[in-house]
């Protein structure tokens, strides 16, 4: 750990342990936004290859193009010599262990499994000096995380041990090299310091553990935010952040009301969050903050109030008009709804678009009926609807979801408390600079562009490079295609004010 403290130390960030958190990672000097604070390799790292995912992807580098398998394992897949090179110190161990094991065992190993198996082959390689170790690349700090071991429950802790079985029996190793009930552990540690590796659109394309990224604690109002260049992890702040301050990242959706947010950190991290969005928890900022994301809407359609339940629990009363919706009705909608997602996403997932178009829409329709025009899941299927119109190739329906989404992301939410915050954050569903925002805007100007609508592109464009620059980062290839794509923009626009002005 000393030895990591002063190599952060080079970097003008300390650790520090407090009582509450464990330990966290403050700044020495100020860093700007946009400014990256830190940046690390895996230690180890596995692409995902499930549903929502469905391609093979390089071992190395994520990329599903032009890729190749290990002709001895078959289990792994390259997209160049070069990439198999980079992982070759690691995968000659990993190929020899996956080529003893059993065909149809090998097909069914899922990406925690081979995590795990390569963290160990790296410790193993570590201890025989055939993987140097440094200040920030060395197995202790992987000992360092925390495992939550106590709060983990029985049912995890079986699996947790049926899956440290599984390792050792690829590993095949003797008693003396490998500790099953330590593996049960390393996969707790798993389940709360590994991140989910993303490309510039944040879509999923693999696991990584980068265990001194991993010091971050979360805060639903964060002031630092993490992407991933390739494999590389990079954590840029998104505000102004003073020497002396903690950098915070957010673990979570921070979309969610707070009993959401709460529940899904306690769930996976097992704490809870005491940020100065989640201290206002039960009060009524926040009950309205709640009731307005993922509260219901009123019955008379001109009226824009939120739904509380009322004392005598015979329905939901609007808080605008004070008329009552029933309990009944409310429960019909709610089993409605849920049994059309079910059958949307099966259509959707079996690749049945036009099905998954209809059955979508037929959502959204009863949603808008039910929910407040600013709920999230009226927003998540609006976003569903955006992603199947895009793959219908239907740009113009495509463009009108992206943009009913975007006044969704930037709801405001005119809460005391925000209020505070007025000068850091911008007033909304996600601070000013989040990826999701800006990427929301990319995409509404890319197909604005497409369908001629030259000047909205160019708005919807410098917005987006306004985001993505401080939390992609101006240097990177992503923003370097986004503002050659919003000066082409520019110069059509300007041509195009010119040919009129002319005529
Ligand atoms: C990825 S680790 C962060 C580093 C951790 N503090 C440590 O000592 O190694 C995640 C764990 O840190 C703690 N943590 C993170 N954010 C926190 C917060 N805002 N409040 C309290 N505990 C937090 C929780 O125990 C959580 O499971």
């Amino acid at each position: 750990m000393e030895e990591l403290k002063n190599s952060l130390n080079d970097k003008r960030l300390q650790v520090l342990t407090l009582p509450e958190k464990g330990r966290c990672l403050f700044t020495s000097r100020d860093f700007s936004p946009g400014e990256v604070i830190i940046s690390e390799n895996p230690y180890v790292s596995v692409p995902n290859k499930n549903k929502e995912s469905p391609q093979w992807k390089c071992e190395w580098c994520f990329s599903s193009a032009n890729l190749k398998k290990c002709s001895a394992c078959h289990v792994v897949w390259y997209c160049s010599s070069q990439c198999q090179k980079s992982d070759w110190k690691l995968h000659r161990v990993e190929c020899q262990a996956l080529s003893k094991v059993d065909k149809e065992r090998v097909k069914s190993l899922t990406p925690s499994i081979r995590l795990m198996v390569k963290l160990y082959l790296r410790r193993k390689l570590e201890n025989e000096k055939i993987f140097p170790s440094t200040a920030t690349e060395n197995y202790k700090n992987v000992e360092a995380l925390v495992s939550h071991m106590s709060d983990v429950d029985e049912k995890q802790l079986v699996l947790y041990g049926q899956m440290a079985n599984l390792v050792n029996l690829i590993l095949q190793w003797p008693d003396s090299e490998i500790n099953i009930k330590e593996v049960a552990e390393n996969f707790s540690k798993l389940a709360c310091n590994a991140h989910t590796i993303c490309d510039s659109e944040l879509r999923p394309l693999g696991t990584g553990l980068y265990p001194v990224i991993s010091i971050i604690n979360h805060s639903c109002l964060p002031n630092s935010v993490l992407v991933f260049e390739g494999r590389l992890a990079v954590v840029r702040a998104v505000e102004h952040i003073p020497k002396g301050t903690e950098v915070i990242i957010s673990y979570v959706e921070t979309a969610g009301s707070t009993i959401t947010r709460q529940k899904a950190l306690k769930e996976q991290y097992f704490f809870s969050c005491t940020c100065p969005r989640c201290i206002k928890m039960g009060q009524s900022d926040d009950i309205r903050e709640s009731a307005i994301l993922e509260g219901y809407c009123c019955k008379n359609s001109g009226c824009n109030g939120f739904l509380l339940r009322d004392s005598d629990d015979k329905g939901f009363i609007c808080q605008q008009c004070g008329l009552l919706r029933d309990k009944e009705e409310i429960k019909y909608i709610v089993s409605e709804l849920k049994l059309m997602s079910e059958k949307a996403s099966l259509s959707l997932s079996s690749g049945h678009i036009n099905e998954a178009r209809k059955a979508y829409k037929m959502i959204e329709k009863l949603q808008v009926q039910s929910y407040h025009s600013f709920s999230i899941n009226l927003m998540r299927t609006r976003e569903t609807l955006l992603k199947i119109f895009m793959e219908m190739q239907d740009w113009k329906e495509a463009l009108t979801y992206c943009r009913l989404t975007i006044p969704v992301y930037e709801i405001p939410l005119s809460f005391a408390f925000f209020k505070y915050y007025i000068s850091l954050f911008h007033i909304g569903m996600y601070p000013r600079f989040h990826p999701l925002l800006g990427l929301q805007y990319y995409m509404c100007g890319k197909l604005e562009w497409l369908l001629g609508e030259v000047d909205e592109a160019v708005t919807s464009l410098t917005k987006a490079f306004d985001i993505l620059r401080i939390t992609h980062g101006i240097k990177t290839m992503f923003v370097t295609d986004l503002l050659s794509k919003l000066e082409e923009a520019r110069a059509e626009a300007s041509y195009k004010l010119r040919s009129q002005m002319e005529d």
